[in-house]
């Protein structure tokens, strides 16, 4: 197949999210974010969301710098010359050093395009064959731990099926020992966001009587080394989160012994191809994976499903509904989660259409690119 992108459209968009979202590292209120809407020359649309927060506190990309990188160097790139297979883009982009989530808006917007041409689910174009895929949901450290109890036990009355709180040295032992208490059977686990060092090692320790399913990102968004020391010491498996950008970082982490899970974002490794990769390395290794969020708007969230149908993502994701997030998505139907399951859609791409009537009403400016008339 050849696709030959005659246009590419960036928007930027601002949502509020319904609820503030809190992490050990500060709070998000709304969320800016990138659409990419990639046009061939037949006038069919491909559609990919970048995942970069405003500010460069859960990594050093924001919404500017992915925007800088796209007109700049990424969308220019893409224009170039025709395009066989997604992946054939991800080589393209490998001359620009990271800017993962950049990277990954675009080339989502290709694999969508590229599916549709094919006319088969995005889900089946990377190979994914699970029809419903199972989802928990990742809730922010709340005012009070009677605040928790209850955001808790509202979602666990929806059905989803494994609760992820946010924890911090000043927000775990008590409030984890707390949760436990009230929710006996409850699968349960905790992200800390980068929040300790290795002198903490005894207090994370202390989570192991709770029987979390795993302790994500505890140590340096950077490090591997502390959490291959810090793991041996721990019954509780950790999950990494930050830490992982490529398929060389996971080698290296399942290597050292640094985590037992990996949280796989589209946008934090660089794209689709990237996160297959992992995710068949992990199979390799016998480490299961989940797909972690990055609070998306539908465009986002239709890739998460799609990529969590590939068969080693065997642990429920922070994948929740629509209306966990916003008032009103960018997509038609809005997702939607019973008992837990999401349903994978069965339409070309990533089986969601997009409502530019709303993406208009929250887009506050765009910009078109042309291919070039040499190209
Ligand atoms: O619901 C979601 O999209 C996931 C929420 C979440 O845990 C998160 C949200 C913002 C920044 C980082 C993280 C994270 O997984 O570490
Ligand atoms: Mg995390």
């Amino acid at each position: 197949m050849t696709i030959n992108i005659e246009y590419v459209i960036l928007r930027h968009l601002q949502m509020e999210l319904k609820a503030p979202f809190t992490t050990s590292f500060g709070t998000f209120q709304r969320k800016e974010l990138i659409l990419v809407e990639v046009v061939d020359r037949d006038g069919v649309s491909g559609w990919g969301e970048s995942v970069a927060f405003s500010a460069p506190w859960y990594s050093e990309e924001t919404v500017k710098t992915n925007w800088h990188m796209l007109e700049d160097f990424l969308v220019p790139l893409a224009l170039a010359e025709p395009i066989h297979h997604p992946e054939e883009l991800s080589k393209r982009f490998s001359a620009i050093r990271q800017n993962n989530m950049a990277k990954a808006a675009l080339e989502g917007a290709v694999w969508d395009l590229y599916a549709k041409r094919l006319g088969v689910p995005l889900s089946q174009a990377l190979g994914g064959a699970k029809k419903d895929i199972e989802v928990g949901v990742s809730i922010g450290i709340q005012p009070t731990v009677a605040d928790l109890l209850q955001v808790i036990e509202r979602y666990v009355a929806q059905g989803y099926r494994r609760i992820k709180v946010k924890i911090k040295p000043s927000w775990d032992v008590d409030v984890i020992r707390e949760v436990r208490r009230v929710f006996p059977d409850v699968p349960l686990m905790a992200d800390a966001n980068s929040a300790y060092t290795l002198v903490d090692a005894d207090r994370l320790k202390a989570l192991d009587e709770f029987g979390l399913l795993m302790i994500e990102q505890p140590l340096a968004a950077d490090d591997l080394v502390d959490h291959a020391r810090l793991q041996p010491l721990l019954q509780t498996p950790i999950c990494l989160d930050e830490s992982i950008r490529s398929y060389d970082d996971a080698r290296k982490a399942l290597d050292l012994g640094s985590c037992r899970i990996i949280n796989i974002k589209i946008g934090r490794v660089g794209g689709l191809g990237e996160a297959k990769r992992i995710h068949d390395l992990c199979a390799e290794r016998g480490a299961p994976v989940w797909c972690g969020g990055m609070l998306e708007a539908g465009v986002g969230r239709a890739h998460n499903i799609a990529i969590t149908t590939l068969e080693n993502f065997t642990l429920p994701g922070d994948t929740a509904a629509s209306s966990h997030y916003w008032e009103r998505d960018i997509i038609t139907p809005e997702v939607e989660v019973h008992g837990g399951l999401i349903r994978v859609p069965d339409a070309p791409g990533i089986g969601y259409d997009v409502d530019r009537r709303q993406v208009e009403r929250y887009t506050q400016f765009a910009k078109v690119f042309h291919r070039t008339a040499t190209a």
